[in-house]
């Protein structure tokens, strides 16, 4: 049988090629890799993990990390990374639900996580070369090759849990079919090879990074810069040594604000990509203004891996999300019923393919409520397939206000506020409200000196969205919170600013 997703990585793997570099000059050739990854193979079997065992990992990013990654493969273990910003009691919700045979943690959490992870029976390693016993040093007395696991198709490679923006966060069981048929699907679809450097500048413990970015470097045999996190000044240095970028859209909101972006920058670039979050239309143009490419934008989830992109050599279009990837069924239907709509209604989009989890860890029920009988996993994101087969994303269904019983999509109404005068942005948030169950409330960024004020915004908006979908109350903030994908935290927003905006719905501001 073999070991489904590393039977492929180290058929791609060019052993005297570059595989992955850090800023600090360190270098890892694909044959570094295939050892190191073996040596912490060799070590994760020393310390009892077993294949099926789940080995959480809570550690900053580098290259190591990325090699533990690729051991668990080898050994059959489930990798489940976590969030480097989670703290000590949202640490616990996760190891005493996915119980962990071990927990990899930086050296400084190593008590305060030791003492958490043994009242669950998990073990805890450090990954630093301290000559101290860390989970390295094992690995460095272990040989440079390792009989990995015999792993199926739908064996269990990772689990990741849900960013938890609109809710618990769950945790998605992906198989190595899941990972790897995803993985050569954009590696083709993005026409990557070997002769590709990647900039890598996102986390490695979400899909996008881990998965998206250096799978998809993995089985081309290409190479990659690996940073800690984006900085635009370092991403800028780095772009003419570099072939392809993917980022969240705040990256290329930072890069468009930067003076040096400029055609002879991005001179030996072929390819921009974006997703994880919606891609201003604004933001897609300025760039082409400033650089002459196009931003490819892509759309996929935790559960899905990714579902579409825009295309490699066809019109890349500003707020769509191209087309279904090869292999992946997109169908968008009547959210209720789950019956298919035509092209150009607005449903929910469902998907179905290789990429598609195997469900949530030990949620069967969850699980079964959020597929269609036909295996249609329904994604929660509300969109439309437009007569050229393009895919919108129109809004989250899970981010639904329900107010005095109708259904309001914050979505919709961010656009109009956002079209208005002197407005960057905005988000649109459901607050208690005496006498609705929720209240529409907004929150809004305006351009530096504009003197906006709410009753401008509440004028701007009356003609062109029914009464119960205008904001009853409007607050001014200089930026949204968004978290390390780009995406804006209204859990945050309703924290923050609920009560003042409770307050204002009591006073009648409208
Ligand atoms: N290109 C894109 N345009 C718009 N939205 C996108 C795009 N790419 C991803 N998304 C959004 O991100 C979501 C997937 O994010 P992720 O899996 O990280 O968790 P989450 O949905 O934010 O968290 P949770 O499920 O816990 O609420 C998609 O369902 C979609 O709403």
């Amino acid at each position: 049988m073999g070991n489904h997703m590393f039977d492929a990585i180290r058929a791609a793997a060019k052993p005297d090629a570059r595989f992955v570099e850090s800023p600090d000059g360190r270098c890892w050739s694909y044959s570094d890799m295939l050892g190191a990854s073996a040596r912490i193979a060799g070590a994760l079997e020393k310390l009892s993990v077993r294949p099926g065992d789940r080995v959480a990992v809570q550690a900053e990013k580098s290259p190591e990390v990325l090699m533990l990654y690729i051991a668990c493969l080898r050994a059959g273990a489930v990798y489940l990374p976590l969030n480097t910003a989670y703290t000590l009691a949202e640490l616990d919700y996760f190891i005493s639900d996915a119980e962990p045979r071990l927990v990899v943690v930086s050296p400084a959490a190593r008590e305060t996580v030791g003492e958490l992870a043994g009242r669950y029976g998990a073990h805890v390693e450090t990954l630093d070369a301290s000559g101290s016993g860390s989970l390295m040093d094992l690995a460095s007395d272990q040989p440079p090759d390792f009989t990995d696991a015999e792993c199926g198709p739908d064996d269990l490679a990772a689990i990741l849990y849900t960013s938890g923006t609109t809710g618990r966060s769950k945790g998605a069981m992906l198989t190595h079919d899941n990972l790897l048929s995803n993985a050569l699907a954009l590696r083709d679809y993005w026409r990557f090879t070997s002769e590709d450097r990647l900039i890598h500048a996102l986390p490695i413990f979400h899909t996008h990074g881990l998965f998206v970015a250096s799978n998809v470097v993995l089985l081309s045999g290409a190479s990659m810069i690996f940073l800690p996190k984006f900085d635009a000044d370092e991403v800028l240095r780095l772009l003419p040594r570099a072939s392809v970028l993917m980022g969240v859209p705040t990256f290329y909101v930072r890069l468009v604000q930067h003076r040096e972006l400029t055609r002879e920058t991005v001179g030996r670039m072929r390819l921009f990509i974006s997703g994880s979050a919606p891609l201003l239309a604004e933001t897609h143009e300025a760039f082409r203004r400033r650089t002459g490419h196009a931003i490819l934008e892509r759309y996929g989830m935790t559960e899905t891996n990714m579902n579409t992109s825009n295309p490699y050599d066809g019109e890349r279009i500003a707020d769509t999300v191209g087309f279904p990837l090869p292999g992946v069924e997109l169908r968008v239907t009547e959210p209720e019923t789950g019956v298919p709509l035509r092209d150009g209604e607005t449903g929910m989009i469902e998907v179905r393919g290789p990429n598609v989890f195997k469900g949530y860890w030990r949620m069967p029920e969850k699980t079964e409520a959020e597929f269609r009988s036909d295996g249609f996993f329904i994604t929660g994101d509300l969109g439309k397939i437009d007569e050229r087969g393009y895919v919108h994303i129109v809004g989250r269904g899970k981010d639904l206000i329900i107010s005095g019983g109708y259904n309001v999509y914050p979505k919709e109404i961010e656009t109009e506020i956002d079209r208005l005068d002197g407005v960057v942005e905005s988000a649109v948030i459901g607050i208690p409200h005496p006498d609705f169950g929720e209240g529409v409330a907004a929150v809004v960024v305006r351009e530096k000196g504009s003197t906006l004020e709410e009753r401008m915004i509440l004028q701007g908006l009356r003609d062109r969205l029914a009464r119960y979908k205008q904001p009853k109350a409007v607050v001014f903030v200089d930026e949204l919170p968004r978290n390390a994908m780009g995406k804006v935290q209204k859990n945050v927003l309703r924290e923050r600013y609920g009560k003042v905006l409770e307050a204002a719905f009591a006073a009648g501001s409208t």
